[in-house]
């Protein structure tokens, strides 16, 4: 199996090659075990020949061991896009493809709109392809382009074309019909051996193929070996790793490797799969460097409860006193607004409280904030006064806002006492209005999502007060980074 991770799609005139050549010189001396650098750019224009065409010339000069060079399938983007003939367009195919081979380089011929310039005239799209082999491409990846194409479609297409290719097959899709995995497992399936996609499933308008869920399904499903199992386990790591490079939120929702992907809220969806994990899950969490979650909420029952708490008191039956004390609580809690499965950390402090197993890192004393609003801008203070075993602090914060001021007070105090707490950053605050009806005095529930680079954690606070409900998911966010470092534990 041959993979495209990512591609460097900007190759084009000479004035771009300083900074790709920095990018590759930085790629050639790296030692990747797995990995292969390609140049990506387009066939030669049809008045240049191969040699004097500034794009190939560039994608020549990036020193890359392979180059993906992509070239029109469908007649429309030949007559209204290149402006060329048909005739043209298959010669520039091929010579582009030849000339980089004459120049010692393994081609990918990536065959843009294959599937819709197929449907459009089959005959046509076929010779591009054939133009492309007779250049020497070692691949021929079938794109669809605007991603509009359906799996069974795919099917036909494929079967039709392979009798008459010598070379492998690949497939490139994008995301806007939402096929783009499937459409792949589907060429794959049919014996296309090299796969383009991104992390994560970035790229352009809806994206494109998802590598993070092409590649377990081609292991788990089709049972080939794309990865092997033990690069398998990091693959959550990496998507979050790329998610956070490109500064995008991580989402929940992906298969395999979202964090939500293993979670279990029905009361009846947790309690079976206490009783057989087989009952509600497609394959092992753990394969994919994923975990089995279990939420709680108002739809939670014993079980959900005594599994959350099993990594304090293993063994706790469903129907303990302490399981359906902290049951109700979380019950009451929910109907007042409070959301414990998107904030498993204010879960878990609130099932210390009720265990005794925790101590309060700090108690407080007060805390006011100051708006100061005027037409040289505004300035936003809050003083925060809390007691640390029977020592007072009364320290003064500055900040963008309310909750940032609040936040630096706070940490001024506590970070003296607590020093890891300096590696707690924000990730993420939303907030809720949760009855509408009420305007200003409505109830507002405050989710914070935090980390300290290794770990992620979701706190929750509800309030009629903006500031309070942020304070409290504020506190519980400091006071598990406390937790997950043992220094507040009790018992
Ligand atoms: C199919 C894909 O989606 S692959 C992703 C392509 N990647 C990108 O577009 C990102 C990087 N792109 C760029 O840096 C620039 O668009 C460049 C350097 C490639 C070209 O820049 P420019 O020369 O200024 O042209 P511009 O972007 O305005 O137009 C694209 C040109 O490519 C031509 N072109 C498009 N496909 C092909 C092809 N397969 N073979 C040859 N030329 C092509 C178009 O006809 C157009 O040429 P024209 O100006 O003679 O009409
Ligand atoms: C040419 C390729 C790689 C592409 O982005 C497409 O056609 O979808």
């Amino acid at each position: 199996m041959r993979w495209a991770f990512t591609m460097l799609k900007a190759v084009g005139p000479i004035r771009r090659i300083p900074r790709i050549s920095n990018f590759l010189t930085a790629c050639a001396i790296s030692n990747f075990h797995n990995t292969k650098i390609v140049a990506f750019g387009s066939t030669c224009r049809v008045d240049n020949p191969p040699e004097d065409d500034p794009t190939l010339t560039t994608l020549l000069k990036a020193g890359t061991e392979a180059i993906t060079l992509f070239g029109k399938s469908w007649t429309l983007h030949v007559t209204d896009v290149l402006r060329a003939t048909l005739e043209e367009n298959l010669q520039i195919i091929e010579d582009s493809c030849a000339w980089l081979k004459e120049n010692g380089r393994e081609v990918i011929y990536d065959a843009e709109h294959f599937f819709d310039g197929y449907k459009a005239d089959p005959e046509y799209a076929l010779e591009t392809l054939l133009a492309a082999q007779a250049g020497g491409a070692e691949v021929l990846v079938l794109c669809d382009t605007n991603g509009g194409t359906m799996p069974y479609q795919i099917q036909e297409i494929i079967s039709a074309i392979q009798p008459r290719l010598d070379v492998p097959l690949g497939i490139h899709t994008h995301n806007d019909a939402g096929m783009a995995v499937a459409n792949s497992i589907v060429a794959l399936e049919m014996g296309a051996t090299h796969v383009q996609g991104t992390i994560n499933g970035y790229g352009e308008r809806c994206g494109n193929a998802n590598l993070c869920s092409v590649i377990p399904n081609i292991e788990f499903k089709l049972g080939k070996t794309a990865i092997g199992a033990e690069n398998l386990k990091r693959l959550m790591e990496l998507s979050r790793f790329v998610s956070e490079i490109a500064n995008v939120y991580h989402d929940h929702r992906q298969p395999y490797v979202g964090e939500s992907a293993f979670a279990h809220k029905a009361g009846v969806h947790v309690d079976a799969m206490l009783k057989q994990p087989a009952t509600y899950e497609h394959c092992d969490a753990e394969a994919v460097g994923n975990q089995r979650r279990f939420l709680l909420s108002e739809q939670s029952g014993g079980g959900a409860v005594a599994a959350k708490l099993h990594h304090l008191i293993p063994g706790l039956d469903k129907r303990h006193p302490t399981v359906q004390k902290l049951l109700q609580k979380i019950k009451q809690l929910e109907h007042e607004g409070y959301v414990f499965e998107a904030a498993e950390a204010s879960f878990e402090i609130l099932a210390r409280q009720i265990l005794g197993s925790i101590r309060r890192p700090f108690k407080l004393i007060n805390y006011r904030t100051i708006n100061r609003k005027s037409v040289a801008g505004s300035e936003v203070e809050a003083i925060v006064k809390i007691e640390i075993d029977g020592q007072i602090y009364h320290t003064v914060g500055e900040g963008d806002g309310p909750v940032n001021a609040l936040d630096s007070a706070l940490r001024l105090a506590l970070e003296s006492v607590y020093p890891t707490l300096k590696d707690v950053r924000l990730e993420d605050y939303k907030v809720r209005v949760l009855s509408s009806a009420d305007g200003t005095a409505a109830k507002v529930r405050v989710l914070v999502e935090s980390s300290d680079r290794q770990r992620v954690w979701n706190t929750v606070g509800v309030s009629e007060n903006i500031i309070e409900a942020s304070w409290m998911a504020l506190v519980d966010s400091l006071t598990y980074k406390l937790l997950l470092d043992d220094i507040i534990v009790v018992g």
